[in-house]
């Protein structure tokens, strides 16, 4: 199976969303919500890119996961739990999920590990939690230590992604060909060390598959 490429795009700005009609090299695209100090509102969202719903994956990355601002709790619940009904991938954190009753049927459950690697039994348990009703269990590692032995061993899984974080961008091409789902890239800047430009990423992968 060809794995897709995500393009993360910071949102700072209503204006930045513009942007996402110009990326076309690029299966999906995650719209980073936690880079505006303020929500951009679901309308807004629905105004702008609603012809591209299918495409967007809208995050609202927790602080202590590698989010930029704080967004409290209970409005990150409230805007998910809207975003649901309005037929919206998201991208929410196991983490969150444990503390705030937000759908997941359908969507991104992710765990990010930006200082120690976990152990295995601990991310076993989030992927068999959630895999079953999730559209795919990401797991974002530094890479450090025995990330890699990690990493692969978590490919087993189905609908799962792997990301090593710091290192070379090859690896994240090299696990998308080993089974990892989908290769989270930037656009301009980097939203997590160790993404490629969406555009090589995806001629990498389209030498490969088409
Ligand atoms: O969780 C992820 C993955 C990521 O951290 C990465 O490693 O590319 C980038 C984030 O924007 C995204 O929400």
């Amino acid at each position: 199976m060809r794995p897709l490429i995500v393009a993360s795009l910071p949102i700072y700005k209503e204006d930045d969303l513009l942007k996402a009609r110009n990326i076309k090299e690029a299966d999906m695209i995650e719209l980073r919500l936690d880079y505006s100090q303020k929500l951009i509102s679901l309308e807004k969202i629905k105004e702008i890119l609603g012809d591209l719903k299918e495409k967007l994956i809208l995050t609202i990355r927790d602080v202590n996961e590698g989010g930029v601002y704080k967004i409290a709790d209970s409005e990150k619940a409230k805007y998910l739990q809207e975003a649901d009904l309005e037929g919206f991938i998201y991208d929410v954190e196991a983490s969150f999920l444990e503390r705030f009753d937000v759908p997941f049927k359908g969507k991104i459950v992710s765990a990010h590990y930006f200082n120690e690697l976990p152990k295995y039994e601990e991310v076993e348990k989030i992927i068999k939690k959630y895999s079953q009703d999730a559209l795919f269990i990401k797991i974002a590692t530094i890479g450090k230590g025995e990330y890699k032995e990690l990493l692969t061993k978590l490919l087993k899984f189905d609908k799962i992604i792997v990301l090593p974080m710091g290192v070379d961008p090859l690896e994240r091409i090299a696990l998308g060909i080993l089974g990892s789902r989908l290769i989270y890239t930037f656009v301009e800047t980097q939203t997590a060390p160790g993404q490629m430009h969406y555009s090589k990423a995806f001629k990498i992968i389209s030498c490969l598959y088409d």
